[in-house]
């Protein structure tokens, strides 16, 4: 050990490090009793991201939270969190507490992997994304939204639409990614199976987050329901698997596309147990994710018709009232920005964390102004919080707290703004989950001429793997 403080010490001073500029007051720094107290009995904070953005605020953009036991590094500059995932990426894994919760519950698979055989299931994956096709990916998601369209009053009764985002991506998610649906929206083809599949997998989520929360107090906490609810969704997903395999070479809509991920997976791998993981860590990775953008944007809306109704008249003007073509969206300016403002202001990944994988740096955040290295010990954790750095005023404007679509008009924040990280372990579905973003919001603008709703809440978060609006998007939608 004293070996190891003298080479920390010898990295310090290469470096030119500088004490922390800020640090987060803790009651007890030993053994942090006020951290397993507030873990195990005090209710969470209701609007946590306003929270840790109102944090920085009042302690800057990076600062350190102390420990005897343990340290970590809170950061929403983007120069710091530009060297986490980019020119440090190499200094860097993910938090061996996220690598647990998430194996527990999920197996084995691109969330949970570093090192080389991250590298190597990233290199596998890869060709099954830039393989698609994307009008048979947009055909695909007409069925899925056709059934969505089934769900919606005919005579515009208030219906909370987030739900049915969740159902729908989940259709869709499986159908491209294993070559059948669960068709969960459709009510007259949807089966208890599915429905019980759909839960369960909730339940693993919902316990992934509830041990990420407790930290390193995971390993005392234990759910049998979660435990049963794991073994179904992985009996679900290797069912799926073996009907997809034993299908391979049948003509299929999602497998001539290139669209079926299983497929191309199933060409590298016959082990079943891996493809099961893959699958469904791209299944969390894709599915909630989307589902919890068209939900935040929607709840946005409903608040903003002259912004619906801009939205409206540009894809009226390019596609009329037929769906769009790829092309066509891609023309389509004030939809970009609408889905652009959406992740900016509500991102749906808004925290994240790295842990040194050595002792190491960030450029920012040492010395009284702020502008020195700090060393960061290896082990410890630097939590990354893009919620915060999107509503940068230097970067977005003084009304950064708003949703102003028009901003995007010539602004090219760079590294300030993250929706789908960044460096080598960027989102490698980007162009896919705003493919099917942007379809589906046309298609939505499309049939109905107003959104409203008769709340006026403001949005609070759900926090979640991916994060959406707590009290549901309740909304009338009147047909055009
Ligand atoms: C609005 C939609 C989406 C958002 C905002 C989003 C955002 C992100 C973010 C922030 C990460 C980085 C996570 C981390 O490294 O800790 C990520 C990774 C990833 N995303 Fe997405 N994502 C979206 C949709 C999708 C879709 C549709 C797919 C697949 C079809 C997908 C596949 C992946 C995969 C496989 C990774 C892991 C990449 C790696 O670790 O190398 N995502 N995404």
């Amino acid at each position: 050990h004293i070996s190891h403080q003298i080479h920390q010490r010898q990295v310090s001073q290469a470096k030119g490090c500088k004490d922390a500029q800020s640090k987060a007051p803790v009651k007890d720094r030993f053994i942090g009793l006020d951290f397993i107290y507030d873990c195990l009995f005090t209710k969470p904070i209701e609007k946590y991201l306003d929270y840790t953005y109102k944090t920085f605020q009042q302690l800057g953009s990076t600062y350190v939270c102390q420990r005897w036991t343990w340290e970590a590094t809170y950061t929403c500059d983007s120069r710091n969190i530009k060297h986490i995932l980019a020119s440090g990426f190499a200094e860097f894994k993910l938090p061996r507490l996220r690598v647990n919760a998430m194996m527990g519950l999920l197996g084995s698979g691109i969330f949970t992997l570093n090192g080389h055989s991250w590298s190597h299931a990233r290199a596998v994956l890869r060709p099954c994304f830039a393989k698609q096709n994307k009008e048979d990916m947009v055909s695909m998601l007409e069925t899925h939204f056709q059934a969505l369209l089934r769900r919606i009053p005919l005579g515009g009764e208030t219906v909370d639409v987030q739900p049915l985002f969740f159902w729908l991506t989940m259709d869709f998610a499986t159908h491209f990614l294993m070559g059948h649906s669960t068709h969960v929206l459709d009510r007259a083809s949807s089966h208890a199976k599915e429905k019980q599949f759909v839960d369960d997998y909730l339940t693993c989520s919902t316990e992934i987050v509830r041990k990420m929360q407790l930290g390193p107090l995971q390993i005392f906490s234990f759910n049998f329901g979660a435990m049963r609810a794991r073994s179904r969704v992985f009996k679900y997903i290797d069912d799926f698997i073996s009907v997809s395999l034993d299908k391979e070479g049948e003509n299929d809509d999602a497998t001539n596309s290139g669209l079926n991920v299983l497929q191309g997976l199933a060409a590298l791998t016959t082990d079943r147990k891996q493809l099961r993981d893959q699958i469904l860590h791209i299944l969390v990775a894709s599915r909630d994710t989307t589902a919890c953008l068209l939900s935040n944007l929607f709840f946005v809306l409903s608040r903003k018709p002259h912004v619906y109704e801009r939205l409206r008249q540009e894809v009226l003007s390019v596609a009329g009232t037929e769906p769009a073509t790829s092309n066509q969206l891609n023309s389509m300016e004030y939809l970009k920005w609408c889905v652009q403002e959406s992740l900016r202001l509500h991102p749906v990944i808004p925290t994240n964390a790295r842990e040194a994988s050595k002792d190491t740096i960030l450029p920012y955040g040492g010395g009284k102004d702020g502008n020195s290295p700090l060393l960061i010990k290896k082990g410890s954790l630097v939590m990354y919080n893009t919620y915060a750095m999107h509503r940068d005023t230097e970067v977005f404007g003084p009304d950064a707290e708003e949703f102003v679509p028009e901003r995007w008009n010539g602004l090219r924040p760079g590294w300030g703004y993250l929706p789908f990280n960044g460096g080598p372990r960027i989102c490698i579905g980007q162009k896919f989950a705003l493919l099917e973003t942007h379809y589906l919001v046309s298609r939505m603008v499309q049939t109905f001429e107003t959104i409203k709703t008769n709340k006026d809440t403001e949005w609070v978060e759900l926090y979640a793997l991916a994060t959406t609006c707590k009290d549901g998007v309740n909304v009338s939608l009147k047909r055009a």
